[in-house]
Parts: structure tokens; sequence; C-alpha cells
């Protein structure tokens, strides 16, 4: 029988909403009424591993469940599931995916509504996502999110609704699979990269969003010997405000990682355009584009880059190779 652990971290789908119609965690977490619908099959061992809204999961919890779930391996643990928050469930998603070997079996899942709320996803998220973490096609596809019926690859799956249950979309490829009523599909395979096996995590590592007529202030609280890294959601193919130019420059005069991806929602950072600001320029001066990411994902994979230790040649490679 395959055992699969269930770790909870909290997020709408251990919340419940008041008479008021506001959304919080209760004193019971409604997760704990799910009975095994798979009992024949499977064993479901449950850890509430944290009860926390996502926007209260940053790196280091991150790290707690990286842990957690290469212990389990260690186990002799199938398949893992993990219920979270969907605001930064993408992150956790990859930066599991990035630093968990393939082996076993990660599927993340959330809720858009509340236990109690009419057509709550909950459950049904719940129960799909282990269905998936059971299915031998799950393994090597690195960390997937199962939501609303679909199989995500955590690299490139991302929230797009504020409140529709199908919030979770892949922009430029879709999804790799789909559920059925009583299993999981899968239709693509994913290309391996490299796992960095970090075992502790860097600070100060921060997203920045261009837009028309940037202000180059922005970059002042950036220039300190603290900063470790930088992300910038530039304009476009790659492009910045010809403004903010010599504000970057120090930053790249200290040596401090500067790495950009687009702002648009589809598509690939590229040096195209040769103008002032152009990301011929930008990559000239040094500036590290990355490929098919956006920025919280870029953020993230330069948070593991640089907790790896990599140098500079490395984490240059590391960062804009898509698949590395
Ligand atoms: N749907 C959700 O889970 C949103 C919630 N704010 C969270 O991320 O914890």
């Amino acid at each position: 029988m395959k055992k699969i652990l269930i770790l909870h971290t909290g997020g709408t789908i251990a919340m419940s909403e008041d008479e008021s119609g506001a959304v919080a965690p209760g004193s019971e977490n409604p997760l704990n009424k799910f009975t095994n619908p798979f009992a024949d099959n499977l064993e479901l061992i449950t850890e509430d591993i944290f009860n926390v809204p996502s926007p209260h999961i940053g790196a280091n919890e991150m790290l707690i469940l990286q842990k957690r779930i290469l212990a389990a391996e260690k186990d002799g643990i199938d398949g893992v599931v993990i219920t979270h928050g969907t605001d930064t469930l993408e992150e956790t998603a990859y930066f599991l995916d990035l630093t968990i070997p393939n082996s076993l079996a990660i599927v993340i899942t959330g809720a858009m509504r509340s236990a109690n709320e009419i057509g709550s996803d909950g459950l049904h998220n719940l129960q799909t996502a282990i269905l998936t973490a059971a299915n031998d096609q799950a393994k090597n596809q690195g960390v997937l999110v199962v939501m609303n019926d679909e199989i995500h690859t955590a690299r490139y799956v991302t929230k797009t609704h504020t409140t529709n249950v199908a919030t979770f979309r892949t922009p430029t490829f879709g999804p790799i699979g789909l559920i059925s009523k009583d299993r999981a599909h899968f239709f693509e395979t994913l290309l391996n990269h490299t796992i960095q096996p970090i075992t502790e995590v860097v600070d100060h590592v921060y997203l920045l969003k261009a837009y028309a007529g940037m202000d180059p202030e922005l970059f002042s609280y950036l220039d300190n010997p603290n900063t470790n890294g930088v992300v910038i959601e530039a304009l476009g193919a790659g492009n910045l405000p010809p403004r903010v130019l010599p504000q970057l420059q120090k930053l790249l005069d200290l040596k401090i990682p500067v790495v950009l991806v687009s702002r648009c929602f589809n598509g690939i950072a590229q040096d195209v355009y040769a103008y002032e600001g152009g990301g011929v320029q930008l990559s000239e001066m040094g500036v590290i584009f990355c490929h098919g990411l956006n920025g919280q994902k870029a953020r993230i994979k330069l948070l593991v880059g640089l907790s790896a230790g990599l140098d500079e040649e490395e984490l240059a490679h590391f960062m804009s190779n898509a698949i590395s």
C-alpha cells in the first residue's frame, strides 16, 4: 500500500467564513474532517506543520517544509501532498521544486473558497491532489500544483485571479495534466533541471517592478552591502527607462547580481532592443536575463542560487538557463 504524507500549512483551505463574510482561521482546522476516501489502496499520514495564511510564509518556512519532505523520503513515503494558501503557493512550490530531488511525487494544493462557503473547493482539491500524488506518473515531474482539476508544474504556474476557483494557470505552456472523475491523466513530461540541495537560506533578495517613468530613488535603498540580489520585472521584452540606469550601474558596481524578467504575463525576456535602456545595453552592463519565469519565481530562483553559494558565473548560468 502506498504511503502519502499530507502536510497542512494553512491558507483559505483551512479557514471558515463568519456571519459577516470575513474569512479567517478558526479554532478547529476544517481539513481535520477529511476522511480517507482511498483507504483500500492508500495510507494517509497527516501533519499540521503550520497553520498560517500564505502571506505569512517566507523562505524560512519553505526550508522547514523542504527538510520535512527530505526526511519523509528517507522514511519510505511515496508521495507528499501539501495544503497551502494560494497567495504565495507558487513561490513555495517553486522553492521545493528547485531544492528537492525528483524521485518522490510532491503535489501542492489549496482553495479559493473557505470550508463553509457554498461551492467550497478545498476538500475536492485535497482529494484530487492525493490522487495525483499516488499516480506513478507524478514522479520526475518536479513539484506539481493541483487545483480545479488541472495539474500544473511549479516552474510555470501562477495565480491569475483574486477569487475565481480557476485562478492557477500556466500562461505560455498550459497544464501538463487533468483530473477526471477518478484519476489523474498526464499528457506531458517536464525537462529535468539541476537541484540545489540547500540547507539554509539567505535574505535581502529583492523584487522591483518597472513602470513608465520609473523613479530612480527606488534603487537607493538597495544600494547597500546587505543586498544579496535584485530581480527587476522589466518592460516588454526586457527594457528599462533610461533614468534608472545610473542607479542600476551602482548596484552592478557593488557586484550585486541583478536579474531581469519581463512584467508581461506571457513570453520570455531577451536582449532585443539596442536603444538607451534597451535589453542590449542592460545585458552589456551585466544584467542577467532570466528566461520564462515571472518576477516572484525568478526571485525564489535567485534566492536558492545564492543560498547554494554559487559563484558569479555559476549564478548567471543558473538564472539564465530555463532548465538548469
Ligand atoms: N485562497 C487563499 O488561500 C488566499 C489566502 N489569503 C492565503 O493565501 O492564505
